[in-house]
This record gives structure tokens, C-alpha cells and sequence, in this order.
């Protein structure tokens, strides 16, 4: 992977050389505290340890045996985005579903649409206890009964040591794989939570860690040495600056879930104490024709990340005699894409909008193992120099407690009373 910072220096924000320059002792100084965590298996420096300690033969062994037509992962934000991001990138065979959300159209919509005997649930949940999981398990379930298949034959449980979900694989005797120590949920795509839809997708699991495992050898004492705290260093600094919005754009439509899966770790990562970066999904070339007006002239307090493959399937365009058409012919989709992607980065940088490009070779296995890593590590780095406690979501657990208070199972039922007070309806 290949990370080029030039279109982020002297722009509108005015970040330039000199100042990344000075801050490189202080990303010599993050890089060694990361070490460190990572020596000590610390809870979530022990993230950027998977690519040599995650064991695929746990999710092989799990796996085995299984060859379904559908695959449908229960499981939210962590436990559902890494595996999506990589099935959807990477999968073949399979159709991957993922009950994340609990709109109750949605979920039936998607029990009527598969063929429940032809159907491997996998149940993803780090704790074992949240309530948007279990819920649409218990649904799950019923409508596998309802359907004549047994769901204990059908059913893979991916969880941590205790919980409600552990409890209900001891007692109906199902594969269960463990979560990892240390590994929050947006940081474990490349986990046994990931990495069990990958498999049974018909991903190259060994070959997602091995690239996963070249940008971690590339983790250096400086930002100019390794790709990973060069974004990393770069996104800190354009945002001290005031780049608070980060729009993430890969030039992939096969990518596109995985900018929501770096907006799970961007936000819930870094949004803590007043500072952090809103990160923006978007999708070249698509929304060249929506975002980038304001991307490009609307206020200057946003950084582009433009991502792409160098190298990628193509095909060709057919030649017309269409007026004014004539020039696409003989040419391609993918000379097409690359020359929206060129002419993105040259408008922003003409407008002295802040730019990132990042390149992997391939959206194969190595490619995405060594994107995902190096998106982890940049996060872990920003953290550092933020000085925010990147592994932690107090906000996000607020709003948990309080849901689960309103449904009468948690310590918050007063959540209602807070927006009560504030509400100013207008009929
Ligand atoms: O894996 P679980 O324990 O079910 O958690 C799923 C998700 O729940 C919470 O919202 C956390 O903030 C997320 O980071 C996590 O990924």
C-alpha cells in the first residue's frame, strides 16, 4: 500500500512540510507507547498484533463441513462491518447477508428472501449481551423453527468468554469461536470476527493476514517511513487545522462498504473529549456527481481520501458514431474510472482542498489486509497524538444503556425524560 500526502500540504488549511516535520518526533514517540501496547498484548494495541497471532484454523475448523448457499451474520457495527467488508469485497459463491439493523421490515424482508434450510447463521457478539443481535437472533431462530430447519445444526456463534450468547452456545452445544482479547469490534475485521464470513465466502484468509502482516513489519519510528502513520500523522494534523470532516472515497464500488467500516473506526475511535474527525462516505466515480461540489467549494474544513487499485478487471467501450461521443470509443471503463479519479484529485488540489491518495495493488486479499491494517494503525497513531483514548465508547454506551433502560432491562429507563423537556414540535 502507497499513501501520498503531497495534495494535503499547502492548501487551504496550510498544513505544509515543516510541520510534519516537526511533528515526526512526536509520531517517533506514538509509534514506541504502540509498541509497547503491542509487547504487552494491551486491550487494543493487541489489534495490531493479529496479523501473527489470529489462528484462521479456529474459523477453518468452524467452517468445516459447511457449504451454504446463504451465509447471514447477525451482528452489529463491529461484528458485522469488518466480515462485510471483506465478503462484499472479496467474496465469491456465497451470498453474504448481514442483520445489523433491527428495522422490522428490513429483517423480514431478508428471512422471506433465503432459503432458511440453505443457510448458515453465524451470531457475532463480542459481549454477548447487545440487545440489536440477540433480538434479531431470537427472530432468526424462530423463523428457522417456524421453517422446519434446526437452527442448532445451522448455527455459529462468535463471542468472548461470558455473555448471553456464550451461555445459549454451551447449552444447545454449538461451534462457538472466541473473540480475542484486546480487540474492540471496529478494530477486529481481521479477527476470528471477520475472518468467519471470509471463509465461508471463499476468501484467502492467509493471504488477508499476510498482507495484513507486510504493513505491520512497515510500522516505523516515522511518519515519512511508514504508509500507515503518514495518513495517520497527516489526518491529525490537517484536522488540528480544521479539517473536521474526512470524506473517505475509494474508486471501487466493491469498497464501498469498507468506508463505512473506517467510518465505525474513525468516529467511535477518535470522537471523544471535543476532538475528533466526522467521517464522510462517499464513492468515486459515483459521487463526483453529488459530494465533490461540496467537496470542492463549499467551506474548507474537509480532508478527501482518495483510494484506489492500480490495477483492476476492464472493460471495453464499445465505438460510437454518437456526436461528440466518439472520443470514449476504443477506450475503457476502467480508463474511464482512472481518469475521473485523476481529474478528482486535480480539482481539489486546484481549489487547495486537502487531499490524500492511498493505493493498493489489487482489490484482492493482500490488498485489503494490508488497507485494513494500515487504516487501524493510522487510527491508533492519530489517537496518540490526540491524546484521546482511542479503545474506549462511553457516548456509544450512553445510548445503549438507555435503549435497553426504555425496554425495561437496563439502569437508564429515564432516557425519555431527557428530549421530553427539550421537544418543540411544529405541526
Ligand atoms: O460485539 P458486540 O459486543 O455485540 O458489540 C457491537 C458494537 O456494540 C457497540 O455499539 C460498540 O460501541 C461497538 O464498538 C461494537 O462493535
Amino acid at each position: 500500500m502507497n499513501v501520498d500526502i503531497g495534495n494535503a500540504l499547502d492548501g487551504d488549511l496550510g498544513l505544509a512540510r515543516d510541520d510534519l516535520d516537526a511533528l515526526d518526533d512526536r509520531v517517533a514517540d506514538a509509534h514506541d507507547r504502540i509498541e509497547r501496547g503491542r509487547a504487552e498484548a494491551e486491550h487494543g494495541y493487541a489489534a495490531l498484533n493479529l496479523p501473527e497471532t489470529c489462528d484462521p484454523h479456529a474459523v477453518r475448523r468452524a467452517a468445516d463441513g459447511f457449504d451454504p448457499d446463504h451465509l447471514l451474520t447477525v451482528g452489529i457495527g463491529g461484528s458485522a462491518l469488518g466480515a462485510a467488508t471483506l465478503t462484499d469485497a472479496l467474496g465469491t459463491g456465497v451470498d453474504c447477508r448481514y442483520l445489523d439493523n433491527v428495522d422490522p421490515a428490513w429483517v423480514r424482508a431478508i428471512l422471506d428472501d433465503v432459503d432458511l434450510s440453505e443457510t448458515v447463521v453465524n451470531v457475532v457478539s463480542r459481549s454477548g449481551t447487545t440487545a440489536e443481535t440477540l433480538s434479531n437472533f431470537l427472530v432468526v431462530r424462530e423463523a428457522m423453527d417456524a421453517a422446519g430447519v434446526d437452527w442448532t445444526e445451522r448455527t455459529v456463534v462468535t463471542t468472548g468468554e461470558a455473555g448471553n450468547l456464550r451461555s445459549m452456545a454451551d447449552r444447545h452445544d454449538l461451534p462457538a469461536v472466541d473473540v480475542p482479547d484486546g480487540v474492540p469490534g471496529r478494530f477486529s475485521a481481521l479477527s476470528t470476527v471477520g475472518l468467519f464470513a471470509a471463509e465461508v465466502a471463499g476468501v484467502d484468509v492467509d493471504a488477508l493476514l499476510a498482507g495484513a502482516a507486510d504493513e505491520a513489519e512497515r510500522l516505523a519510528g516515522s511518519l515519512f517511513e511508514s504508509p500507515a502513520y503518514a495518513y495517520g500523522a497527516t489526518t491529525y494534523a490537517l484536522a488540528e487545522r480544521g479539517a473536521a470532516t474526512n470524506a473517505m472515497m475509494p474508486y471501487a464500488e466493491s469498497l464501498e462498504r469498507f468506508a463505512e467500516w473506517f467510518a465505525q473506526l474513525w468516529a467511535e475511535s477518535l470522537g471523544k473529549d471535543g476532538r475528533g474527525q466526522t467521517p464522510a462516505r462517499a464513492l468515486g466515480a459515483t459521487d463526483q456527481h453529488s459530494q465533490l461540489q461540496l467537496y470542492r467549494a463549499g467551506p474548507a474544513d474537509k480532508l478527501v481520501t482518495l483510494v484506489r487499485p492500480r490495477e483492476a478487471d476492464d472493460v471495453g467501450i464499445p465505438e460510437t458514431d454518437l456526436e461528440g461521443l466518439s472520443y470514449l470509443g476504443g477506450s475503457s471503463l476502467g480508463e474511464l474510472l482512472d481518469a475521473e479519479f485523476r481529474a478528482t484529485e486535480a480539482s481539489l488540489a486546484a481549489a487547495g482542498r486537502e487531499n490524500v491518495r492511498i493505493e493498493i495493488d489489487r482489490v484482492d486479499e493482500r490488498g485489503l489486509g494490508e488497507l485494513l491494517y494500515a487504516m487501524e494503525a493510522a487510527c491508533v497513531l492519530y489517537g496518540e497524538l490526540a491524546g484521546v483514548s482511542t479503545f474506549t465508547q462511553p457516548a456509544v454506551e450512553w445510548g445503549k444503556n438507555a435503549a435497553r433502560g426504555l425496554l425495561g432491562g437496563g439502569e437508564f429507563p429515564e432516557a425519555d425524560a431527557v428530549t421530553e423537556k427539550r421537544r418543540l414540535e411544529v405541526e
